[in-house]
C-alpha cells in the first residue's frame, strides 16, 4: 500500500539512471527535484523538436501541445504534487484548496466578464464596470483573485487581458457551460450535502441529496423544467470528450479492438457517433452501426469520406428488441451509468434475440481506480467526480461485483469476462460473451442484490463531471 508521500510507479519509472544506489543517500526532496529536472529536460527537448515555444499563460499564444509526451507530463505533475505538498505545513494542506477559489469564477461566469474583454487587446476596470454594471472595487478584487489562478492578467496596471484559460472560457461554449453547470448547479448542492446526510442517513435515493435540499427537486426534474439549464447541461457534457479523463484515447487504447479483426460493432446509445468515429479512424477493419433516439440520430453525420461507408446510424430504443443481428460486438459506452440495474438487465435481454454465439457485450462506464494505481493528480480528479455524483444524484459507479451480478441475473447465456480499467483513466471496460444461441426476450424479476439499486436513474453525466475548479 502506498503512503501518501511515497513515490508512485510513474515516479520510480522516471528516476534518473543509478538512482537506486543514490536513493538511500538522497533526501526525498532532492530525489523528487532530480526526477523533475530529468523529466522537464526531456519535455523541453520534445518542445524544441516540435517547434513549440516555452509554455506560457498568455492568451495570445497557443496552449502547448503535449501530445506524444503525455506520460512524461503526467510524471512531472505527479512529482511536483508530491514535492509541493511535502513542503506545505499540515495546516496549509488542510486549508487547500480554498473554497473561496470558486467565488471569482462564479462572478466571471455570472456577469460574462470573459465576453467583455476582447480576445486581443485589453479593457480597463472602468470600461469593465460599465460593461458589467459592477462596482469597480468589487470587480477588481474578484478579477485580481482570479488572476492568481491564471484567469485573466494585467499586462500593464489597470488593464485586463485574457490568459489562455480565460480565453478558452470566452471562445469555447462547452467549457463555459461546463464551468457554469459546476458553479450554478453542483456548488449549491455541495453546500447542502452534509444536511442531506443528516436528513436521510445512508440514502441512495436520487431525491435525497444535497441538490434536492438546495433546489427543492432532483437535478433531472430541474433540467426537465428549465430548457435553458437543460441546454447548458447538454452542451457542458461535450466538454468532457475533450477532457483527458473522458477522451477518446481511452476508447481507442483501452480495449484490443484490433484483435477483433474484421467485425461489426453495434454502438448502443452511441449518441452522434463520437466513439464510433474515433474507432473507425483507428481500426479500418471495423464497421459500425450507431443506435440512439430519433432526436439524437437526426443530428448525426460523418464528414470523413474515408470512413463514411463504415458507419450507419439507426434510430432505436435500446430497451426494445434489438434489430441488428449477429454483430461481433454490442458496445455500450457511458449509457448504463444512467440506468438502474434492472434497466441494464432489460437492455441485455433485448440483445439476446440478435446475438450469435460468441458475440461480445462490451460496456465502457466510469469506475474509480484503486488508490495508488494512477498518479495522485489524476486520482484526485476522479474522486472529485465521485463527490459530484454523490451530492447531485447519490449515484456511484458500479464495481466488479455489481457487473458480475447484473450479467448473472441477465441469464446463463452470458459468460462474464471481468472488468479492466483503461490505464490512467476513470473508465473501465466490462466484458461478457454470449454463449447461447438467439433467444426470445426474457422477463426478469428484478434485481435482488443485498444493496438497494444504487443506480436509480442517476443524473448520469454528473458521474463524469470532473471538477475543473479548486
Ligand atoms: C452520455 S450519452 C453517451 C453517448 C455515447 N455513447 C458516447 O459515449 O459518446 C448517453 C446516450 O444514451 C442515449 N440513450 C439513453 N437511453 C436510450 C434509449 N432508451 N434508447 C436509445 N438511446 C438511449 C442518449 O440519447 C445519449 O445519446
Amino acid at each position: 500500500m502506498l503512503e501518501d508521500d511515497q513515490l508512485t510507479h510513474e515516479t520510480l519509472a522516471a528516476r534518473p539512471p543509478n538512482s537506486s544506489t543514490q536513493a538511500a543517500e538522497m533526501s526525498r526532496l532532492l530525489e523528487l527535484a532530480n526526477a523533475i529536472q530529468a523529466q522537464v529536460t526531456e519535455m523541453q527537448k520534445h518542445l524544441t523538436e516540435t517547434g513549440q515555444p516555452d509554455p506560457s499563460f498568455d492568451g495570445q499564444t497557443k496552449a502547448t501541445d503535449y501530445k506524444g509526451i503525455d506520460d512524461t507530463r503526467s510524471a512531472v505533475l505527479e512529482n511536483l504534487t508530491h514535492l509541493q505538498e511535502l513542503l506545505m505545513t499540515p495546516q496549509e494542506l488542510l486549508f487547500t484548496p480554498a473554497p473561496t477559489a470558486l467565488i471569482a469564477r462564479h462572478v466571471i461566469d455570472r456577469f460574462r466578464i470573459m465576453h467583455a474583454i476582447p480576445v486581443t487587446g485589453s479593457r480597463t476596470y472602468e470600461e469593465l464596470a460599465w460593461a458589467t454594471m459592477l462596482p469597480i472595487k468589487t470587480l477588481r478584487r474578484n478579477l485580481r483573485h482570479a488572476m492568481r489562478q491564471r484567469i485573466f492578467h494585467e499586462p500593464s496596471p489597470g488593464h485586463i487581458a485574457h490568459t489562455q484559460a480565460s480565453r478558452l472560457l470566452a471562445e469555447d461554449d462547452k467549457t463555459r457551460d461546463y464551468l457554469g453547470t459546476v458553479l450554478q448547479e453542483v456548488w449549491p448542492a455541495a453546500t447542502r450535502a452534509c444536511d442531506a446526510m443528516v436528513h436521510w442517513p445512508g440514502s441512495r435515493e436520487r431525491c435525497e441529496t444535497g441538490y434536492q435540499l438546495a433546489f427543492g427537486r432532483t437535478m433531472e426534474e430541474t433540467l426537465e423544467r428549465n430548457p435553458v439549464k437543460r441546454a447548458r447541461y447538454n452542451n457542458a457534457m461535450g466538454a468532457l470528450t475533450d477532457d483527458w479523463s473522458f477522451s477518446l484515447e481511452h476508447v481507442v487504447r483501452g480495449y484490443d479492438w484490433a484483435g477483433l479483426g474484421r467485425a461489426t460493432v453495434l454502438d448502443l446509445g452511441g449518441g452522434v457517433g463520437t466513439a464510433s468515429l474515433g474507432l473507425a479512424e483507428a481500426f479500418p477493419l471495423l464497421e459500425f452501426v450507431v443506435e440512439d433516439r430519433e432526436g439524437v440520430i437526426a443530428n448525426a453525420a460523418v464528414d470523413d469520406p474515408e470512413i463514411q461507408g463504415r458507419i450507419t446510424f439507426v434510430e432505436h430504443d435500446i430497451l426494445q428488441e434489438q434489430p441488428v443481428k449477429d454483430a461481433e460486438v454490442y458496445f455500450i459506452r457511458r449509457v448504463l451509468m444512467q440506468m438502474t440495474d434492472s434497466e441494464c438487465i432489460d437492455i441485455f435481454n433485448a440483445l439476446k434475440p440478435a446475438m450469435k454465439c460468441g458475440s461480445k457485450v462490451i460496456v465502457q462506464d466510469p469506475m474509480i481506480p484503486d488508490p495508488g494505481t494512477c498518479p495522485v493528480w489524476q486520482e484526485r480528479r476522479y474522486r472529485d467526480s465521485d463527490m459530484l455524483a454523490f451530492v447531485s444524484s447519490n449515484s456511484s459507479p458500479r464495481e466488479w461485483d455489481d457487473w458480475e451480478r447484473i450479467f448473472e441475473q441477465a441469464g446463463p447465456g452470458f459468460k462474464f469476462q471481468g472488468v479492466t480499467m483503461a490505464p490512467c483513466s476513470n473508465t473501465a471496460f466490462v466484458e461478457a460473451i454470449w454463449q447461447g444461441g438467439s433467444a426470445p426476450v426474457e422477463e426478469h424479476e428484478g434485481v435482488d442484490g443485498e444493496q438497494p439499486d444504487q443506480h436509480e436513474g442517476a443524473v448520469s453525466t454528473l458521474e463524469a463531471l470532473i471538477t475543473v475548479v479548486g
